[in-house]
């Protein structure tokens, strides 16, 4: 159990189902806060459609320094504009990620036991699964637009006299590529040590640039074994092999994708949390942002219908991480697995003679496990 303290945690819910299923993760931190004598001061503040219509800005400068003197940043999802809006809400999140250097996004893939029998993939594919994606989170495709060092317009659609033509760019500097491929091969080292590195060397320059840096530091770590594999493959392979996988390491784009796809090895984009690190530290840990992998989901959205395991595995990231509670963090962990072992479900995750709850009880049902589990740290 870490030393019982004050932690500032800034919560930034944001649009569709992201209110719901922070909501229920901020309610796991309170029992955990209460177990275990902790105090979390949770600031809110506006990201997204909410903030666009309140302050024109998808997040504002004063929601940013409010992130800025947390110890941790807990975020919902942000999305559903209609396309061609002169503000994106997803702003916010290229603004967060990029402001304040969140360039490692570590996205772990371990799907529960419980649930390997009713996956429409054979249970002796999921058997073992246990991987994390590192992605990187602050270079790419996604900033072209903000790129400064680009000549000219790096991001735009433009009128020609055959017609409108777009143009995005890929830009990533060596030193982006080393600083997240060692923090793979850092991370390789505390797990089952290999690292496999993903890039399209066939086709794109920065893969090239991407298969060479990665090369050069492998070179490190002769104790991790280490691979490239073409994002194509890799793709498939997740589903051929996913539990010959260890640490995946991938620029933006296609650790955006890989890891949609591999929420479907835990039974849903529901299941899969995610840390954003940087460099910086704070008293307890590495400063954070932390959200689920998964999107606003207005298809969804107000119907209590969201699983909130995504979000609630996403506090206790947070704790493991930037607060330095380990222990929380695992009873949390523990608590959602004995709710799912105990046959609670949610609507994305239906399974014949399983319990279905809405992300309200479903939160609380964890909360409980947690209250239980911790029980005999109560201060
Ligand atoms: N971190 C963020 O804030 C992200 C935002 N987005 C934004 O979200 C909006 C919607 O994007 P989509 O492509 O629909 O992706 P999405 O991730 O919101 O939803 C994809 C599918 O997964 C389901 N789903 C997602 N989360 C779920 C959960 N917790 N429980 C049960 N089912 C869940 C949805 O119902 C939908 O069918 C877009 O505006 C997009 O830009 C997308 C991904 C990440
Ligand atoms: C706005 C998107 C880039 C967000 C997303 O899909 C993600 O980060 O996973
Ligand atoms: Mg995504």
């Amino acid at each position: 159990m870490g030393t019982q303290g004050t932690y500032s945690i800034a919560v930034l819910p944001g649009d569709g189902i992201g209110p719901e299923v922070t909501e229920q993760a901020v309610h796991v931190l309170q029992a955990i806060a209460r177990q275990y004598g902790h105090s979390f001061h949770f600031q809110y503040g506006l990201v997204g459609l909410a903030a666009i219509e309140a302050e024109g800005k998808a997040i504002s400068d004063e929601t940013l320094a409010v992130c800025q003197g947390s110890d941790a940043i807990l975020f919902g999802a942000v999305g559903g504009a209609q396309p061609g809006a002169a503000v994106k809400p997803e702003e916010a999140l290229f603004r967060l990620r990029k402001g304040l250097q969140f360039f490692a996004n570590l996205r772990p893939v371990r799907p529960s036991p419980a649930m390997l029998d009713a996956s429409s993939i054979k249970p002796e594919i999921l058997q073992g699964v246990d991987l994390i994606v590192v992605r990187e989170l602050t270079g790419g495709l996604y900033y072209g637009h903000l790129e400064p060092s680009v000549p000219g317009k790096p991001s735009e659609i433009r009128e020609t006299p055959q017609g409108y033509e777009a143009i995005d760019t890929l830009l990533y500097t060596e030193a982006e590529i080393e600083r997240i491929v060692r923090v793979a091969f850092d991370l390789a080292r505390e797990r089952r040590k290999k690292v496999t590195s993903v890039d399209k060397a066939n086709v794109l320059s920065s893969s090239v640039l991407w298969r060479r840096v990665a090369e050069r530091v492998s070179k490190d770590y002769p104790d991790v074994a280490f691979e490239h594999l073409l994002v194509d493959a890799c793709a498939m392979h997740l589903i051929r092999r996913p539990a010959s996988f260890d640490v995946i390491v991938t620029e933006n784009l296609f650790g955006d994708i890989l890891t949609d796809e591999a929420s479907m090895l835990a039974g849903s984009m529901g299941m899969l949390p995610s840390a954003s690190l940087g460099t910086r530290r704070t008293e307890h840990g590495i400063f954070g942002l932390y959200e689920p992998i998964h999107g606003s989901a207005p298809d969804i959205a107000g119907q209590n219908k969201a699983n909130p395991i995504a979000a609630i595995l996403t506090a206790a990231m947070l704790l493991r991480h930037s607060l330095g509670l380990k222990e929380e963090a695992a009873t949390i962990e523990a608590a959602v697995e004995q709710c799912i072992q105990a046959g609670y479900r949610t609507e994305d995750l239906r399974e014949e003679g399983k319990k279905i709850l809405g992300t309200k009880e479903m939160g609380q049902r964890i909360a409980e496990r947690v209250v239980a589990l911790a029980g005999s740290h109560t201060a």
